[in-house]
């Protein structure tokens, strides 16, 4: 269980996280939206460690992670963009972050494999495609099982079968009882996979609610739909 506590961040003059408050349950995917800019990256950097808060307390199972580091290992991050060595190859990116864990074991090596990862093992990092390092990305994050998972925008340049796997690993992880924090702007997706709904807008919870919930209150049976009316989009709708 993660909880936020009053959490704000400010770069600058402008503030990106005013005063956020939210619990994350073990169990269930929880989807993070909100217009551009409007803060879900830094909530997920901060509760990555990424970012440092300037007020507030993020806690992991009861525990404050503000300067801890040892809780990060319970976390798999899929980046919006994975920055990776150009000159190191998909084998010694593996390699590499298999030593740094090397206590792990047995590994996930489930979209390693349905990515078919390994016959592109000599590719240099340098030389893949967009889609094909999200792939990396994913295989890397799921990896070394942990109990928390939190993806960025996870199917944005994924082909339409290799996004279909990825959402079937996310239902696979859920159902063991892991919390998947995901970002996205996908709302069919969104629907697909997800069990809550975080919305952000200008760094404020505009609400947080299951899918269920959001649906009946706004009397709306698509998620698109029920999200515009809870951010009282619907005039222009
Ligand atoms: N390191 C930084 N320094 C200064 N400003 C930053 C930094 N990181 C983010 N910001 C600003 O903070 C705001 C929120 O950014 P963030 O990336 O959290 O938004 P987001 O909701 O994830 O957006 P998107 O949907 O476009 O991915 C933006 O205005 C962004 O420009």
């Amino acid at each position: 269980m993660i909880q936020i506590e009053n959490l704000c961040k400010r770069y600058g003059k402008l503030q990106v996280l005013q005063q956020v408050s939210v619990t994350f349950n073990t169990g269930k995917v929880v989807s993070i939206i909100g217009p551009n800019g409007s803060g879900k990256t830094t909530l997920s950097k901060c509760i990555l460690g990424m970012v440092l808060p300037d007020t507030g307390d993020i806690k992991l199972n009861g525990q404050s992670i503000l300067k801890e580091h040892a809780y990060r290992s319970q976390i798999g991050y899929m980046p919006q963009i994975g920055r990776y060595p150009e000159n190191m190859k998909i084998r010694q990116v593996f390699q590499m972050l298999q030593d740094m864990r090397p206590s792990v074991h047995p590994l996930d090596e489930d979209l390693l494999e349905q990515y078919k990862l390994p016959a592109m093992y000599d590719k240099h990092m340098g030389a893949l495609s967009g889609g094909t390092k999200q792939k990396v990305s994913a295989a890397l994050a799921f990896m070394f099982n942990p109990d928390i998972l939190i993806l960025d925008e996870p199917t944005a340049g994924l082909d339409p079968l290799s996004a279909e796997i990825l959402k079937r690993k996310i239902l696979l992880e859920k159902s063991k009882g892991k919390l998947i924090l995901i970002t996205s702007h996908i709302m069919s997706e969104i629907e697909e996979v997800a069990d809550e709904v975080l919305c952000l807008v200008e760094g404020q919870v505009r609400f947080n609610e299951t899918i269920q919930a959001l649906k009946a209150q706004t009397q709306e049976d698509r998620l698109s739909r029920a999200v515009a009316k809870a951010m009282r989009l619907e005039e222009v709708l």
